[in-house]
């Protein structure tokens, strides 16, 4: 649901009964973001193969699910162990329009972020609130592609090759 409101503005509150998201997140143009291009890919389990080589990861939480939190911790652990020295990790706290439900306190979720030097931001793609925040933030400890094709501040399709075995993802 972040990607699909960051890409195309939208939000389908239908998902549950259809769980694939209503786009195509597995290739896709997104905008230009200080220099920045990203790719999305979603995954709901990793294998290595995939996220080597990322340039950052959004791990999401629902605020409303204390195992989703759980979850989340393990997926960092995952990350740190497997995943490129380098990568941009961002957590982000879904679905803040729900806060009379929350399970996770902010400042939980927020001191955990900080011990691991990740990004950390609560998001609602229900309501379009600090979706786009989350990607500048990320895109602001993301070096620019050197050899990328940026003409301006439109959207257009990586132009840089990664190696066969790695794919630059979020
Ligand atoms: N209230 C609210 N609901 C949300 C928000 N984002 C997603 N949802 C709903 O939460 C459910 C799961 O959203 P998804 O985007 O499919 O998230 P996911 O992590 O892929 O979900 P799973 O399929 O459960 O793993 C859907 O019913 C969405 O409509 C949000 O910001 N606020």
């Amino acid at each position: 649901s972040i990607v699909c409101r960051f890409v195309q503005d939208h939000f389908d509150h239908n998902i549950t009964i259809s769980p694939t998201p209503n786009c195509d997140i597995t290739d896709i143009s997104v905008h230009c973001i200080n220099k920045c291009t990203v790719l999305f890919l979603q995954f709901h389990s990793l294998a290595p193969m995939y996220y080597r080589g990322s340039a950052a990861a959004v791990i999401v939480y629902d605020i409303t699910k204390l195992d989703s939190f759980q979850t989340l911790k393990k997926w960092v652990k995952e990350l740190k162990e497997h995943g490129p020295e380098d990568i941009v990790v961002a957590i982000a706290g879904n679905k803040n329009d729900l806060g009379d439900i929350r399970e996770v306190p902010t400042k939980e979720a927020k001191e955990f972020a900080e011990s691991i030097a990740a990004i950390f931001i609560e998001t609602s793609a229900r309501n379009a609130v600090n979706v786009e925040e989350l990607f500048q933030k990320i895109s602001r400890q993301i070096p620019p592609l050197e050899d990328a094709d940026v003409d301006s501040n439109e959207s257009f399709k990586i132009t840089r090759q990664p190696p066969a075995s790695s794919r630059r993802c979020c």
